[in-house]
């Protein structure tokens, strides 16, 4: 099937582009960009004039439970929710159950996300076997299987030792680790940021130093291994100078950040008690919120990522206390950033591809996709005024836990396409 996108605003930073092109899709690769191109034959013609169109974006972190936890999420659903968002990639996370720590693990989920036939999965393999922090897992078993990354992500590894013969085993794969930063006895039973939300909620504190301290180890176990260190979701304005440190040092480390730790704040929950704002690491303060979206502006933070991790009804409708830690994000993390940071100046088009598409594969060592002849059609279309309004329904996860229901976003994905395959219909998931 062939597609002539007429009169988009074609965004590469890769390639300097910033302007109005017309662009044909053949088969699975992009035929021809240019000015004025005219549809062969038989080709699906669609005007995109207003649109922004760039190479498509990936969610380097996000949770499909399966897996184990299918009641909270699919291969399927989840690739339904990434469609919906605009994303042509996604990278899942190992703790399913069970944890994905094998070779076979890897090709499970690489099978069931062939068969939903919406986005590519890259699973990421635990770094340890059971994610326990005990024993490295089957790391090389792993990457034949087509394992992008490794990580333990729901836990910090708690042992200094172990973790340093993690990233001197992955290093010699050349791959990076994903570090999800926390130091569990000083994080203990924390629900809430320690600080002013603790205090008035009378809830147990989880201490931006949990964070940091742990990050500061494994940038120093970077140092030491020569092993990539991505930084997961980055929530403490600290945290990102130790992370702006390292790169000043020339370290290969790099970090992300989720919408919710940049566009809401501690303070939305005592406010709420919404359990949807209850995740890991928690909400921090606006200073660190703010100081989190000048580095995502600024280029200090490489990725924007959703962490999105479904939980059922059951699972949030309780006690803060008890609730699961965690919110989708698929969904409304373009809409966020566009309505939040492009359509009020504070961040470029260039940047957010940065941010959205370009650094995310460069972390994952997945193939580079540009918006030019021969690179394969994996491409999102974005209306930045087209209005979302974040409801269940909206919601195409198979859970309904967003931090951000209720609130009315413009700018969204319009379509998706994925090797040439039409994944998203103006704003609809295809299949
Ligand atoms: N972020 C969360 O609050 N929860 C994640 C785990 C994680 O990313 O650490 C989950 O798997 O539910
Ligand atoms: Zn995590
Ligand atoms: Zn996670």
């Amino acid at each position: 099937m062939a597609f002539l996108l007429r009169g988009a605003h074609v965004v590469d930073p890769q390639l300097g582009c910033d302007q109005v092109l017309d662009v044909l899709v053949d088969g699975k690769s992009i035929a021809a960009v240019g000015e004025g191109l005219q549809a062969p034959e038989g080709a699906e013609v669609i005007e995109a004039a207003g649109k922004y169109l760039v190479p498509g974006l990936v969610d380097m972190h996000v949770h499909f439970r399966d897996p184990g936890f299918e009641y909270k999420e699919t291969i399927y659903t989840g690739a339904r929710a990434a469609t919906k968002g605009g994303f042509s990639d996604v990278a899942t996370m190992p703790n399913t159950s069970p944890v994905t720590d094998t070779g076979t693990g890897i090709r499970y989920q690489i099978d069931r996300a062939r068969h939903a036939n919406l986005v590519y999965v890259h699973p990421i393999g635990a770094l340890t076997k059971g994610e326990k922090g005990e024993e490295l897992a089957e790391i090389g078993d792993m990457l034949v299987e087509g394992a992008c990354a490794f990580s333990d992500d729901g836990h910090g590894v708690q042992s200094a030792g172990m973790m340093r013969t993690c990233m001197a085993y992955v290093s010699q794969f050349g791959r990076a680790v994903l570090a999800h930063c926390e130091v569990e006895s000083l994080t203990n039973h924390g629900v809430v940021n320690e600080g002013r939300a603790s205090t008035r909620l009378g809830m147990f504190g989880w201490p931006a130093l949990g964070e940091e301290l742990e990050i500061q180890r494994d940038i120093d176990l970077a140092r030491l291994t020569g092993c990539e260190l991505h930084v997961c979701h980055i929530s403490t304005a600290r945290g990102l100078e130790l992370v702006r440190a390292a790169k000043a040092e020339g370290l290969p480390v790099t970090c992300e950040v989720t919408p919710h730790h940049l566009f809401l704040t501690e303070e939305n929950i005592t406010e709420s008690y919404n359990t949807n704002l209850k995740m890991n690491p928690p909400l921090r303060t606006a200073a660190d919120a703010a100081a989190l979206r000048e580095g995502v502006c600024d280029g200090s933070i490489d990725c924007v990522v959703t962490d999105h991790a479904p939980h059922a009804a059951h699972e949030k409708e309780c006690e803060f206390e008890i609730a699961s830690f965690g919110t989708v994000g698929l969904e409304c993390s373009l809409p966020l950033m566009l309505n939040n940071l492009v359509r009020k100046g504070h961040m470029s088009w260039q940047a957010l591809v940065e941010v959205m598409a370009v650094n995310p594969r460069r972390v994952l060592h997945l193939e580079p996709v540009r918006v030019e002849a021969g690179s394969a059609a994996n491409l999102t279309l974005i209306d930045p005024e087209r209005q979302v309004k974040v409801t269940p329904d909206f919601i195409e996860s198979k859970s309904k836990n967003c931090a951000f229901l209720g609130m009315t976003l413009t700018g969204c994905a319009t379509d998706v396409f994925v090797e040439g395959k039409h994944t998203l219909v103006d704003g609809e998931v295809a299949w």
